[in-house]
């Protein structure tokens, strides 16, 4: 992206990362949660966030339909505004991270290489990707918002997993099959998955 002006400097902070991280008693990253409408992205973000909050633990949510009310606000479902919204949100999410928070990201995100593009700001080991990995049958019979209904209609054009592409991630950090287990199976996986990445120590109770 071009700069607006080349007279711009850094200005580093004074607090580590890793003060910020001791603060806390606990290490920060992204969970990008990607997955068709209604695979329970939402759902699940919002959940683990009470579970996370339960155990003291420090996190936030940034979700697709929230953020498109606010600072995705002027953004629709075109690839090139599907694309800058995962890039801001993913700046936003730089951000939290950095300030020490476990941001948990709800998009679709149906494109590999703009996902690619996200992970590629954070360290190693600070992205999981997780796919909520549901059939495009379940997500249409749960309907939630009804908006496949109207995709069906031609009423919503370039929706996706009917008329806009979806691409399942190749080498997901996690697969939550959210179809199969229940919402509470599907948030111990998310727990155990960070308890296994050191994100914070395993005597933090449930
Ligand atoms: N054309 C089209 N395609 C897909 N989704 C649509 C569309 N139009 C509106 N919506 C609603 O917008 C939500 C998806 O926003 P996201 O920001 O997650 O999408 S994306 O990551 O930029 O693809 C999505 O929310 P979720 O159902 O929570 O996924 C829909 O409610
Ligand atoms: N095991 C499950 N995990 C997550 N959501 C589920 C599950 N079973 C049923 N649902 C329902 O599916 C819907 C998912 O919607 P939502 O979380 O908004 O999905 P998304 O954010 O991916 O569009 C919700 O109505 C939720 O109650």
């Amino acid at each position: 992206m071009e700069h607006t002006s080349e007279h711009i400097q850094w200005h580093p902070s004074k607090i580590a990362r890793q003060d910020r991280h001791r603060l806390n008693a606990h290490r920060s990253c992204v969970l990008w949660l990607t997955g068709l409408s209604g695979s329970g992205k939402s759902t699940l973000a919002y959940e683990t966030e009470r579970r996370l909050h339960g155990m003291k633990i420090r996190s936030y949510v940034l979700d697709g339909d929230n953020l498109r009310h606010g600072l995705n606000g002027d953004l629709g479902f075109s690839a090139e505004h599907r694309k800058e919204n995962i890039r801001r949100t993913s700046e936003v999410a730089r951000l939290l991270v950095d300030a020490g928070i476990i941001t948990i990201i709800a998009l679709i995100s149906p494109y590999r290489a703009d996902r690619e593009l996200a992970r590629s700001l954070f360290g190693e080991g600070e992205f999981i990707e997780a796919y909520v990995d549901c059939p495009l049958q379940v997500c249409e019979q749960r309907d939630p918002k009804g908006l496949y209904k109207k995709a069906r209609a031609g009423i919503i054009p370039g929706f996706t997993g009917i008329s806009a592409p979806y691409e399942a991630p190749l080498h997901p950090e996690i697969v939550i099959p959210s179809a199969r287990q229940s919402l509470a199976e599907s948030v111990d996986q998310i727990i155990d998955c960070l308890l296994s990445l050191r994100m914070f120590p395993s005597g933090m109770t449930r």
